[in-house]
């Protein structure tokens, strides 16, 4: 029974009708169709008008809107008088989309044009008025004329460039002269210098230091100046960052100043480790090491694998009743061998390390993945195992400073760290874990840190006697072209980098089977005893062409090299200085040559003026140049064919 009556309008149309169910039905059929009207109209509006008539049409329609309010208004009512249960639901709708909407406007997402037409279809005109006036300023035009919702609504502001700003001892080094030839001083004027160290520097031809030795040397003395067992003032020394070119003269920028400073030693100890990262700079580095080491009590030792392991422990140190005895001085190893050494405790002992140089440093860092330098810092502690003679000079790890902790004298751990290309990544240099580092660099920064426009990460600096080329070529022209430069341009010893030793290995068969060039090549297919007498042959011009893998890009100085040619461009700009800095060594001129296939052309010669290279030259060799070469070529070529053919077939039938 009802407890109320409610008296219905119940349109004009519908007096026809004969239940309340089906005329409610048709009305709300009538309702929905024009609800979908509506919204066919305004979409085909928002495609068609562009916004500002869009929005005039608006306020125009909202115009009209506010005259035929009160008839629509009296005319949903009675809507709403006809269909008792359909109003509520709308009005629960309308309310909740609405809120929904409302919701979106404030927080500034964006209502679509879609969620509008499935909202509206059940709320009528007065949600999409609603939705169009409170939205249409909010509404980015994407999202009006693609219908997606954009989320944000961030103001696109134009981003500030960055300036980088370097920690200022990065930003202010001590500056290296870039020309080597205008700025050299005699050995005689570097103070510090034993008189016995300066002679033999003489017997060696070196009456003068070059410029990164006049400043590093010194420097390095200075930080030694109270003795080998304590740093300036009691405090530890600051560790010495050193960037200068390629063939300035850094190994002797540390091989001087580490033997005078050791010459006063009185006990045999590990006082100096130098870690390269390959064994042919080791042996180079040792070498050094040794002829300015004859005459004085110090001994120095490689660990680089050359030896056996357990020769080179045999030669580490000995045993004396119960006491060990170290049998070196001076230990210049890779880092790999090292750890080997610290694993297996080979009889190594680094406590009493005063020197720890890394020569290549960035490339050094680079394989601090191994983790070898804490595993050498580590090793440079007290273990506490053996009370050793100089044990009250031994270092204890850091720990909180307390009265006691301070009393005894520690004794100091300085690091020297080397290269052409060393990184002025902050974030690289923290994992060396420096002590108050000071730089040397031949690369300027401005006086407040910020690094000029020129001097962006990846900037360095180039020999002065380097002049760059590049020679537009194709991938089958490349072995003519080599052959060119050995045979006609006459610019041997050639130094030729490929980017893989299978490259290598075909250009040397390939140049063999032409013949009448004196070749050889350089890669980790060679056995270490191999590689070592193809050097020294290089060394001792008995090869026109090296063919070489990036194995002899690094740090490796053989004197007489008039040209580098990149027979396959490098990949990174770092490869790229140390292979052309083969050539150029201290202070003389060399030539540097990279084949460019077109596609590399425009990418190569941005990263090369992007590293700071004062300029690098076209240089074309006319197809003619190469027409005489070009039978035997094809005759060697089809050689080689044959020959890979038998090898495979020999290997196969194995
Ligand atoms: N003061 C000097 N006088 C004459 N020659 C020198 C002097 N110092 C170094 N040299 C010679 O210069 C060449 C290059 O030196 P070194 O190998 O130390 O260069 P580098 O800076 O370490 O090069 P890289 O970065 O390629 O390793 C060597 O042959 C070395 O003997």
């Amino acid at each position: 029974m009802s407890l109320f009556l409610v008296n219905r309008y119940l349109g004009e149309d519908d007096d026809k009708s004969d239940t309340k169910e089906s005329r409610s039905q048709a009305l709300l059929l009538k309702l929905q169709q024009k609800a979908k009207e509506r919204q066919r109209k305004s979409l085909t509006e928002h495609r068609q008008d562009p916004p500002e008539e869009h929005a005039k049409k608006k306020t125009l329609k909202k115009k009209n809107k506010s005259g035929d309010q009160h008839l629509q208004h009296d005319k949903k009512r009675k809507l709403e008088c006809d269909n008792l249960e359909e109003p509520v639901k709308v009005k629960k709708k309308k309310k909740g989309v609405t809120g929904n909407a409302e919701d979106k406007v404030k927080k500034n997402v964006p209502v679509t044009s879609t969620e509008g037409l499935k909202n509206s279809g059940v709320s009528g005109e007065d949600l999409q008025e609603q939705q169009e006036v409170e939205s249409k300023d909010d509404i980015p035009k994407q999202t009006l004329d693609t219908g997606f919702t954009v989320l944000g609504g961030f103001d696109n502001k134009p981003v500030q460039k960055v300036h980088r700003v370097l920690p200022q001892w990065l930003a202010q080094p001590d500056v290296i002269h870039k020309d080597i030839k205008g700025h050299l001083v005699p050995v005689c004027k570097i103070a510090g210098l034993s008189p016995k160290l300066i002679n033999k520097l003489h017997h060696n031809g070196i009456d003068h230091f070059f410029p990164v030795q006049a400043e590093v040397i010194p420097a390095v003395l200075e930080s030694a100046q109270q003795g080998l067992l304590i740093g300036p003032g009691g405090y530890k020394p600051r560790d010495i960052c050193v960037s200068a070119p390629t063939g300035s003269g850094k190994t002797l920028a540390f091989v001087i100043p580490v033997i005078q400073v050791l010459m006063q030693r009185v006990i045999c100890e590990v006082r100096a480790l130098a870690v390269l990262p390959t064994k042919e700079l080791a042996q180079q580095v040792f070498k050094v090491f040794s002829t300015y080491a004859e005459g004085t009590p110090l001994r120095v030792l490689m660990l680089a694998g050359q030896k056996s392991f357990a020769a080179e422990q045999a030669s580490l140190s000995e045993y004396r009743g119960s006491r060990r005895r170290s049998l070196a001085d001076i230990i210049v190893a890779t880092p790999g061998r090292l750890v080997d050494h610290i694993h297996k405790k080979s009889g190594l002992n680094l406590e009493q390390l005063r020197f720890l140089i890394i020569d290549e440093a960035d490339r050094m860092i680079d394989s601090m993945h191994q983790a070898w330098l804490s595993q050498v810092v580590k090793a440079t502690y007290s273990s506490g195992s053996e009370p050793e003679a100089w044990s009250i000079f031994s270092r204890s790890e850091p720990a909180c400073i307390t009265a006691a902790s301070l009393s005894p004298p520690q004794m100091p751990l300085q690091k020297l760290m080397f290269s052409a290309t060393l990184t002025q990544n902050p974030e690289k240099l923290q994992q060396l874990d420096l002590h108050q580092p000071r730089l040397f660099s031949s690369n300027h920064c401005q006086a407040d840190g910020t690094v000029a426009a020129a001097q962006k990460a990846d900037c360095f600096d180039f020999p002065q006697g380097l002049t760059e080329f590049y020679v537009p070529c194709t991938l089958s022209r490349k072995p003519l072209l080599i052959l060119h430069f050995v045979l006609r341009l006459k610019l041997s010893p050639i130094l030729c980098f490929t980017n893989s030793r299978e490259a290598a290995h075909r250009l040397y068969l390939l140049v063999q089977l032409f013949g009448g060039v004196q070749a050889a090549e350089f890669s980790s297919r060679l056995s270490t005893a191999e590689r070592k007498q193809t050097l020294k042959d290089f060394q001792q011009g008995k090869i026109q062409l090296l063919i070489s893998t990036d194995a002899a890009a690094r740090g490796i100085d053989v004197s007489g090299v008039k040209c580098v040619v990149n027979y396959d461009a490098p990949q990174y700009v770092r490869t790229y200085i140390h292979r052309v800095g083969r050539t150029a060594r201290a202070g003389k001129s060399g030539l540097a040559f990279t084949f460019l296939l077109g596609v590399q052309e425009k990418k190569f010669l941005k990263m090369v003026m992007d590293a700071g290279s004062p300029g690098i030259q076209k240089q074309i060799v006319k197809s003619e140049s190469l027409k005489g070469m070009e039978g035997r070529y094809e005759r060697a070529l089809q050689e080689l064919a044959q020959a890979i053919k038998h090898v495979e077939a020999v290997k196969d039938g194995i």
